[in-house]
């Protein structure tokens, strides 16, 4: 059982596919997480993030390792756990940027691609072009939205300490990084012909979790 969740930032991508896999003994992957991961290594490396030609150049140094265990999501990049530093602000404004490129997007998707073969007994992998590009052939496939005001109200509410902003300037970094994610060439995000769209604006996080386990079911045969 390969499932696909897509959408963009603050829909409850992440949310609700741990805690499907939880419900479903399914293995789970955060591909989001892995692109921060790469963007890490290049602003800890001094590259030019805006620079395509260094960020292509250097996109094959760096070994990303991504644990798939929905209970405690791992991720490393040449041995160092950085879980932490991926979720700061830096990194949010450059992964973008970084995401774009197109050598990043052709190794990210190839190690996506491994781990969900690997995955023997199912996996829940979210992102943005899951669906259309990294697991064509997924046996299910959602595609995750909500009202701008209701994700950057959640998003707000997450960030603390140094990281900490005002609702306007969350929602207007949000909708930048969507505009970027949905513009790019290669592999944008977007939503699979085949996918089923779930607006999430007025759903609480357990009726989403609910309507992508009954999908599931169904599309399982109970
Ligand atoms: N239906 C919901 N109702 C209320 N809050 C929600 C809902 N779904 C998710 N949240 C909350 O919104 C925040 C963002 O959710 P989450 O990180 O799962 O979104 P995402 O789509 O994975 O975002 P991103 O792509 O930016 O990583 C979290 O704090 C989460 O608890
Ligand atoms: N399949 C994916 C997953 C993520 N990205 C990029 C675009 C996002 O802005 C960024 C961070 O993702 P998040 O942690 O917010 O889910 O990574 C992508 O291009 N393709």
């Amino acid at each position: 059982m390969i499932v696909g969740i897509d959408g963009p930032s603050g829909t409850g991508k992440s949310s609700t596919s741990k805690a499907v896999a939880v419900k479903l003994g399914l293995r789970y992957l955060d591909t989001g997480a892995q692109y921060r991961a790469i963007t890490w290594w290049m602003l800890d490396n001094g590259i030019d993030v805006n620079d395509a030609s260094a960020v292509a150049a250097a996109s094959g140094k760096p070994t990303i390792v991504s644990g798939t265990d929905p209970a405690a999501p791992a991720i490393t990049v040449d041995g160092t756990d950085v879980a932490a530093p991926i979720r700061g602000k830096e990194v949010t404004a450059a992964v973008s940027a970084v995401s774009a490129v197109p050598e990043v997007r052709a190794r990210i998707t190839e190690l996506q691609r491994t781990i969900a073969r690997e995955a023997a007994g199912g996996i829940v992998v979210e992102g943005r072009d899951i669906g259309t590009t990294v697991l064509p052939d997924a046996d299910v496939k959602i595609f995750l939205t909500a009202s701008e005001e209701a994700r950057a109200a959640r998003r707000s509410g997450e960030l603390k300490g140094k990281d900490a902003q005002s609702l306007e300037a969350t929602r207007e970094a949000l909708v930048k990084r969507d505009a970027a994610d949905s513009g790019r060439k290669t592999s944008p995000l977007a939503k699979a012909g085949d996918a089923v769209e779930v607006d999430t604006t007025e759903l609480t996080l357990d009726q989403v979790i609910e309507c992508v386990v009954t999908l599931i079911e169904e599309k399982r045969g109970r």
